[in-house]
């Protein structure tokens, strides 16, 4: 379950017994395992409305994607890119899926959708943005997808949440981890703040 505080949230991935003595295992049929979990990691991001209620809202709907290990503390962070827009909330979470990666990217988009994101910009201001940074250690590079997430190791607001939750998880491609990253980034304009998120239900802002 969730505790009122980001930082100590965990949801244990549950262990699931088929009873059987494990002789008996392989015996069972095909259509009866279990589909792979993969481990994905998330940002979040926002800078419009009711900025806490966009990040409590968009993790209550990504539960029905993943099963949500860890959740980071929410930092607000200046505008990166674009400067003349309000400051965002960042933070990033954990989880694990069966969905494919473009499966999960189809569903971050259609959550963007229902919490009524608007095409703005490059860059611009938004109610929501939720970019897949990372696949269990996949490379990949197809039509709108690319993981790792491309701008991930240039981005305070990024890594100093995702540092958190995951220090010593590494960048499939440059072969350092996420502490090392943000390590050399300036972390100017981010500061870590003390509001918690919940996720029990309830309704957008927007
Ligand atoms: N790893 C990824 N996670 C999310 N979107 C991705 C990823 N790789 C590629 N994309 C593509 O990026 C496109 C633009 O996404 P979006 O509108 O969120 O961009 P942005 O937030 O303005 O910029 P940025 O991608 O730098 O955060 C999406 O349509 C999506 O197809
Ligand atoms: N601080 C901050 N700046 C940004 C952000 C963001 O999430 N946080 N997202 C952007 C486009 O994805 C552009 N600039």
């Amino acid at each position: 379950m969730f505790s009122t505080h980001a930082t100590l949230e965990i949801e244990r991935v549950r262990e699931v017994s088929s009873g059987m003595p494990h002789s008996h295992f392989s015996e069972q049929p095909a259509s009866t395992a279990l589909p792979a979990r993969h481990r994905v990691y998330l940002a979040l991001g926002t800078n419009l409305g009711e900025r806490i209620h966009n990040l409590e809202y968009a993790l209550r709907l990504l539960r029905e994607y993943l099963q949500l290990e860890r959740i980071s503390s929410v930092y607000e962070t200046e505008p990166v890119g674009y400067a003349n827009q309000p400051k965002f909330l960042n933070m990033a979470c954990s989880g694990t899926t069966i969905l494919s990666a473009p499966e999960l990217l189809q569903a971050t988009q259609g959550i963007e959708q229902t919490l009524g994101r608007q095409a703005t910009f490059r860059n611009g201001p938004r109610l929501i943005d939720i970019d897949i940074l990372l696949y269990d250690q996949e490379q990949w590079q197809q039509e709108g997808l690319t993981l790792p997430h491309p701008r991930l190791a240039e981005r305070a607001f990024v890594l100093a949440p995702l540092a958190e939750i995951a220090p010593d998880l590494k960048h499939p491609a440059l072969g350092k981890n996420m502490r090392e990253l943000l390590e050399v980034v300036s972390q100017q304009g981010i500061l870590r703040i003390d509001q918690p998120v919940s996720i029990s239900p309830g309704s957008p802002t927007t």
